[in-house]
């Protein structure tokens, strides 16, 4: 989607969301949930690791390089998980990743208050961004599947 504000030409200009990519890291049919240390509003509320993507910077880059940066872990990333989410009226987009862990690498809580590895039973026993919900969802079942 694009939204659309007039500049001072009078022109609409278009802009796009910015997208902010997250990680749903499975191992051993668990997903990898993050609990956010800030800001206030959301801190303790859990996530998928990830962030913004960068100008210039493709969606699987940004996914390795936050993964690096919040965990300190090397991930490959796979296919899609559940719809893009619209965010913040439409001015951002979040969009999640499969992903695994490479090289038996243990993500280490860098930037978060905490961890959990949630089973499928387990997805509901933390409190997600808002935003999350529709993947987790969509996660569900990828879990009760997974190898
Ligand atoms: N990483 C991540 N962000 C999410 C999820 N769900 C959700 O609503 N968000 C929101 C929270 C934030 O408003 C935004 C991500 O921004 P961020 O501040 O974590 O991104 P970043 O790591 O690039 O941070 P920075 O460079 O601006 O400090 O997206 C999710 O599952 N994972």
């Amino acid at each position: 989607m694009r939204t659309e504000r007039v500049g001072g030409s009078g022109q609409a200009e278009r802009r796009e969301p910015k997208v902010i990519v997250g990680a749903a890291i499975i191992r051993d049919g668990r997903v990898l949930a993050c609990a956010r240390s800030g800001p206030p509003e959301v801190a303790g509320m859990y996530e998928f690791p990830g962030g913004k993507v960068e100008a210039g910077e493709s969606e699987t880059a940004a996914l390795a390089r936050e993964c690096a940066e919040e965990l300190a872990v090397r991930v490959e990333i796979g296919d899609r998980v559940g719809r893009d989410v619209r965010m913040a009226h439409g001015r951002s987009v979040l969009k999640v990743y499969a992903a695994r862990l490479l090289h038996d690498d243990q993500p280490k809580a860098l930037e978060h208050q905490a961890m959990r590895w949630l089973s499928a039973a387990e997805l509901d026993t933390v409190t997600w961004l808002p935003a999350d919900a529709p993947i987790v969802a969509a996660l569900r079942p990828l879990l009760l599947t997974a190898p």
